[in-house]
């Protein structure tokens, strides 16, 4: 069994094979396909632990899965005990390493110390911390209540400090190096209207990120920051197009022309919390198809105009003289 697991996490893993061309992607994005398998070298995370916030399910659950593939020792924690059980048990059988779920609610700070107690008897402290689990959904501001601002940033914010801050004095105490990752979004830098306090809430992690990349380099400790752009989850299409009738529009603004896939994340996110990024710190790397740019540039609608009606228009501002 153990000779299956190695073989299987050298190769390809469940959620690879299903990393497939999505439905509605353009007919462009062939020539990005997403790259199937484990990206890093087996092994590379070989009697390292990784402790993974929102780790059972969407993108937490493919960061676990890669990284246990990787021979991490994985500790997923979140509020859904049941959840985190299942996908424990799936990615265990799946690469042979152990990986332990944890009941947590990041908003409660207690909670926050009792996991990490748990953590610590169970595998010791993580070399890797990645701050995943968020809460989001759309809703116009003038209609969110005091307490809906505050379910999402209590979540995202003040969860991700509780944790890092949390491990980050516990690791110091044991003069010990590690790398922290926070998942934020492309939206973090620009803001948006309709999920203003996820928006909010995400700037505030990149803040923090960027500060302790500076003050705890000292200590050994590394701190990046994945935005992530569109990647097909329930948790998030769910809350933030319920009717599913806003996808077709999101790829169209894509230049490679497809979402992107929770395998290709993950293998990023590997790849930032390896040793072979270990001179990389304060670093924000945007993880988005082009997205960003590609609403942002004043120009870009351009792309719609045809050949014929550039003639048209080369011709036009050619004859224009003077001012
Ligand atoms: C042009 C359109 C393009 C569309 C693109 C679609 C796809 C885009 C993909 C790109 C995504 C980019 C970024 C994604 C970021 C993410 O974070 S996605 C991850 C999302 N996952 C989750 O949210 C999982 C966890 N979420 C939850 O558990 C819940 O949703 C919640 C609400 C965050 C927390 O649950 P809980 O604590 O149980 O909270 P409640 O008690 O239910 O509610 C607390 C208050 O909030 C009010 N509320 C809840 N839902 C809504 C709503 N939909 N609208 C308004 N208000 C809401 C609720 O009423 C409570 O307030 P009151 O007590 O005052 O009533
Ligand atoms: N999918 C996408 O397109 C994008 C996602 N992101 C980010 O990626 C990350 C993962 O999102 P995704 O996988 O899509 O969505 P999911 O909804 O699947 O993931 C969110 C996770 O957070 C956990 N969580 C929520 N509230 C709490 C809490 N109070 N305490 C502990 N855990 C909590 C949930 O578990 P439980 O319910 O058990 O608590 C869940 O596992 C998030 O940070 C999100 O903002 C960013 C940009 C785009």
């Amino acid at each position: 069994l153990t000779l299956l697991s190695q073989q299987f996490s050298q190769t390809e893993s469940w959620f690879h094979r299903s990393a497939g061309l999505q439905s509605g992607s353009a007919p462009h994005s062939q020539l990005f396909p997403p790259a199937e398998g484990v990206m890093l070298p087996p092994e590379s995370f070989k009697n390292r632990v990784v402790f993974i916030t929102g780790g059972g399910t969407g993108l937490g659950r493919a960061m676990a899965t890669v990284l246990s593939q990787l021979g991490a020792q994985c500790v997923i924690a979140s509020r859904k005990l049941d959840v985190l059980q299942q996908t424990a048990e799936d990615i265990c059988s799946r690469t042979g390493n152990k990986v332990h779920a944890l009941q947590c609610d990041v908003r409660d700070p207690q909670a926050v110390s009792h996991c990490v107690d748990q953590m610590t008897s169970l595998t010791g402290l993580p070399d890797v911390i990645i701050n995943n689990a968020a809460g989001n959904f759309i809703c116009p501001s003038e209609r969110l209540s005091p307490n809906a601002w505050k379910s999402i940033t209590d979540i995202v914010l003040n969860g991700t400090a509780f944790v890092t801050l949390e491990l980050g004095k516990r690791l110091i105490q044991d003069q010990r190096g590690a790398s922290f990752l926070a998942i934020t979004t492309i939206y973090a830098e620009s803001g948006s209207g309709f999920v203003a306090p996820s928006a909010s809430a995400k700037a505030g992690v990149e803040a923090l990120y960027k500060s302790l990349a500076a003050e705890w380099g000292r200590y050994g400790h590394r701190f990046n920051i994945i935005q992530p752009g569109p990647i097909k989850t329930k948790g998030a299409f769910s809350r933030l197009d319920p009717t599913g009738k806003f996808e077709k529009g999101m790829i169209d603004r894509i230049p490679t022309g497809r979402l992107g896939t929770p395998a290709e994340l993950a293998n990023l996110a590997a790849y930032l919390s390896s040793d072979y990024a270990s001179w990389i710190s304060g670093a924000v790397m945007r993880f988005d198809g082009g997205e960003y740019v590609s609403m942002a540039g004043e120009f870009n609608d351009l792309r719609r105009v045809t050949p014929d009606q550039w003639k048209m228009m080369e011709a036009m501002i050619r004859s224009t003289k003077g001012s």
